[in-house]
């Protein structure tokens, strides 16, 4: 071989190799996405932050004899890690050592049944000093004597032998209530956790430039740091991936717009989220009131929920009646019994350990009795791995709906308690059929993605969010309203 042949050869030689390293650089390229350079002339012209959403929008409520809400589907084949998880008998063979209450087995009333509310049977009608001394302040209680539903014949509600319509609380003066419209708006700064990691994670990483396959694996592990389940976030990994590409999204400006249409997207905008709150009809004219029942697991903020969600109420104008089905816990009804007190509206409630169920019909007796707009029932807080107290809970409304229609019920679930509260959202939904969620505590938590997840897993919307322990730290849910505060 000459010396030329030589040459030759190694000429070629660096030449494949110099064509090769090129054409990986251009395709190493192509693979990402700049967001670095601008492009005037071709950009799209998206608006560059919140759009033309407004959150001043206040708490709607609906009639639940109106609304025309489809009942929600459950994409049951969407879920995910439902692994493993507990549904409703799952505990059969976990050791039955929880304290149970006893559930007093009451015949569900009739149909038609004719029931007043009409009178405060007297808590201890035996004891014969109790007639001088109207409400001793609690002194060390004499032995209960246990107290036997003394019947009196006509036109007592059968099964109820133990509630008592509250004398209205010493309505002390009726306090100021926040105007409900705007509430989110007011209270985003709340929501700063989850925007500091989530929203601001999610807005630097788009926005910093070449997205390569590290930067979306980080995209995807921010979603799933804030909640969201792996489903959600393949979807919203997948589309962000698909329209960054498609529509030669360039600025971070872009990239931003593009992720808040993709975030209220995947939010549901078009659930149907008015809190269905008020009467059929008038009642003062024959209408009934709204019954809402409230539920979840303890701790959550039931009680507190359905205290801030009366003052909405006789914010709008509305008439509200509590009841105080959680019997198990004494503090709850006194809990609740003052925030009755606080708006004038009066409260129903059993003694400690009656039967939720009876309390229940006895609230919404009371109430279509007095012809006040809506009760509000609270009830017990239960784990949903507890069978017994899952039955309770389907009984209070069974119960319930022996005299009225329940046009709401509302799971509380607590947002720092992630994955678990999606497990709970799930059993309680099979037990009691949940139309709207009120997602606790998001003040706390980074990680606000939860409620992508919980609408995903159970096709129902999330209705309300609390953002505080204040009164009126409770706000409609608004997707856009809510992704506008992630992403500001
Ligand atoms: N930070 C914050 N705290 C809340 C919120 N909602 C409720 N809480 C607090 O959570 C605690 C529990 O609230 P409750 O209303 O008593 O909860 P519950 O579900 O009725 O409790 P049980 O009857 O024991 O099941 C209270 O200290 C409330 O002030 C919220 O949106 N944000």
């Amino acid at each position: 071989m000459t010396t030329s042949t030589v040459i030759l050869i190694i000429v070629a030689v660096v030449l494949v190799l110099a064509i090769a390293v090129i054409a990986g650089v251009v395709l190493n390229r192509r693979r990402r996405i700049s967001l670095s350079e601008q492009d005037d002339s071709t950009a799209p012209t998206e608006p560059v932050k919140g759009g033309s959403y407004r959150a001043d929008g206040g708490i709607s409520l609906s009639s639940g004899g109106t609304t025309t809400a489809a009942p929600p589907e459950h994409p049951a084949g969407e879920r995910t890690e439902v692994e493993g998880q507990p549904g409703v008998g799952d505990d059969a063979a976990v050791p039955r050592d929880t304290e149970r209450r006893g559930i007093v087995d009451v015949e569900l009333p009739d149909g038609g049944g004719t029931t007043t509310a009409e009178p405060p049977a007297p808590e201890k009608p035996s004891a014969p000093e109790a007639a001088e001394k109207p409400s001793a302040p609690e002194a060390p209680e004499k032995p209960e004597a246990p107290v036997e539903p003394e019947v009196p014949a006509q036109e007592r509600v059968e099964p109820v032998p133990e509630p008592i319509p509250a004398e209205p609380e010493a309505v002390e003066e009726i306090e100021e209530i926040e105007p409900t419209a705007g509430r989110l708006e007011r209270l985003r700064g709340r929501l700063s956790r989850s925007r500091s990691t989530f929203g601001q994670g999610l807005l630097g990483l788009l926005g910093a430039g070449d997205l390569d396959e590290d930067s979306w694996e980080e995209i995807e592990d921010t979603l799933l740091l804030a909640d969201l389940g792996a489903a959600t976030t393949t979807e919203i990994t997948e589309r962000l991936r698909t329209e960054i590409a498609s529509r030669g999204v360039r600025t971070p400006e872009q990239a931003r717009a593009l992720l808040r249409e993709v975030l209220v997207d995947a939010l549901g905008p078009d659930m149907e989220r008015a809190v269905r709150a008020l009467p059929h009809g008038d009642p003062a004219d024959g209408g009934k009131p709204a019954v809402v029942l409230v539920v979840g697991v303890n701790g959550t903020g039931k009680t507190t929920t359905t205290g801030k969600l009366a003052r909405v109420l006789v914010a709008d104008g509305r008439t509200v009646l509590l009841g105080a089905a959680d019997t198990f816990r004494a503090a709850a009804v006194e809990q609740l019994a003052t925030w009755g007190s606080r708006v004038g509206a009066e409260v129903v409630r059993g003694k400690e350990g009656a039967d939720p169920a009876s309390v229940a019909f006895e609230a919404v007796s009371r109430g279509s009795d007095t012809a006040v707009d809506a009760v509000l029932v609270d009830t017990a807080g239960r784990l949903h791995t507890k069978t017994g107290l899952m039955d309770e809970l389907g009984k209070v409304k069974r119960v319930v709906e022996k005299k009225a229609q329940v046009d709401e019920v509302l799971l509380v679930l607590d947002a720092t308690t992630g994955q678990n509260g999606l497990i709970q959202a799930r059993v309680f939904s099979e037990v009691v059929d949940v139309t709207g969620i009120v997602l606790t505590k998001l003040d706390g938590t980074a990680k606000g993605g939860i409620v992508f997840q919980v609408q995903r897993e159970l096709g129902v919307p999330v209705k309300l969010v609390g953002l505080g322990e204040g009164p009126d730290d409770l706000a409609p849910f608004q997707p856009e309203a809510f992704v506008d505060a992630l992403l500001d």
